[in-house]
């Protein structure tokens, strides 16, 4: 089955490199006419730019063309995720379509499973997440990541087509608790960054990832997920990754903000709208989600880290 990738960033074109290694031809939709001449003409990817890319790899701005194959990986933003897929005039019936973005749709308050059943009903939804850098990737180091599918059958199958010498997927059904880790991840990667930004210390960021980890699985479990989902690479795996390198966007961002510092606006940033949908969401569930609710107050500049620091201290003592 022929695989294509929606989105032409650094993750889904260090996919495309990974799986043109196994001997597929990967065709990639971008949208911008600059970056399909960059991967046809110049082999370089504009968010991968040291890394040539084999002629096994092409582009094209012609979404219907590029989205004919079985597998499709989606790789665009996760706020782009809906507009991507309603750009796709042709139907996509049983295609397979494996979520590559990490996020909580700010508008349908779900993740990328979700927005891909709510767009195109017809297909098959899965995703691919945990802990990997997009250059990891591209450089072919080792990588371990969840491969998440409701239908047992395509999951096994997408399983055996994605996994590569050096790219090893493990398979669950739960897509609902490896699409809440991977994008809850983020958040409490920002607050992390924060962290050590404002100069708290490493003690302060292992209570942060460790509470922002029971906040992860409490409103995972509250909308259905298994806890041993989010003790995997998709939860856990992937908080251990993003909350302590600075190769991690969304960490760097926390440390801009608790350093005071301007961050570039171009970078993709997930978990500052996720942090924002993600307080929505338990509000609608009546759950309290403390770090991530400073963390989208202090993304909004409308708490400073020290406040929000101060407020996480003050809350009521209470059992772990
Ligand atoms: N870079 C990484 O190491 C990893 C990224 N991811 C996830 O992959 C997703 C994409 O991230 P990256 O590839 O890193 O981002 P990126 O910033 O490198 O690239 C994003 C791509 O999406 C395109 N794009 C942006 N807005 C769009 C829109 N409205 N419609 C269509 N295309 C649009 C951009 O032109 C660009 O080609 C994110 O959800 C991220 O969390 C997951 C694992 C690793
Ligand atoms: O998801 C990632 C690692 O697994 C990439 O993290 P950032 O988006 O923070 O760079």
């Amino acid at each position: 089955m022929s695989i294509a990738v929606l989105g032409a960033g650094a993750f889904g074109t260090a996919l495309a490199l990974s799986l043109s290694r196994e001997g597929h031809a990967v065709r990639i939709w971008a949208r911008d006419p600059e970056t399909v001449a960059s991967i046809n003409e110049a082999h370089r990817a504009p968010r991968l730019p040291d890394i040539a890319l084999p002629d096994s790899i092409t582009a094209s701005t012609d979404i219907d063309d590029v989205a004919q194959a079985g597998t499709l990986l989606l790789a665009v933003p996760m706020q782009a995720l809906h507009a991507t897929l309603a750009r796709v005039e042709a139907p996509l019936t049983g295609q397979r379509l494996v979520a590559c973005c990490k996020g909580v749709d700010l508008t349908e308050l779900t993740g990328p499973t979700g927005v891909i059943a709510h767009a195109k009903p017809e297909a098959i939804p899965a995703i691919l997440t945990g802990p990997s850098f997009a250059d990891d990737i591209a450089r072919d180091l080792p990588t371990a990541l969840t491969l998440a599918c409701a239908d047992d059958a395509a999951g096994k199958a997408l399983q055996h087509q994605l996994s590569t010498g050096a790219l090893r997927l493990y398979r669950t059904t739960d897509t609902i608790g490896a699409e809440l880790g991977g994008a809850l991840k983020n958040v409490i990667a920002i607050a992390c960054g924060a962290c050590i930004g404002e100069g708290l210390g490493d003690s302060a960021r292992a209570a942060l990832m460790t509470r922002g980890f029971a906040e992860m699985t409490r409103l995972a479990a509250k909308l259905g997920a298994k806890p041993e989902t989010l003790a995997g690479l998709s939860g856990l795996g992937d908080l251990a990754l993003t909350c302590t390198s600075e190769l991690s966007r969304n960490y760097r961002f926390g440390l801009a903000l608790g350093r005071g510092e301007v961050f570039d606006a171009s970078l993709t940033v997930e978990g500052v709208k996720t942090a924002e949908a993600v307080r929505r969401l338990a509000e609608r569930l009546e759950i309290d989600l403390p770090i991530c609710a400073m963390v989208h107050e202090v993304g909004a500049r409308d708490t400073s880290v020290a406040e929000a620091i101060r407020y996480l201290l003050n809350r009521p003592l209470k059992e772990e």
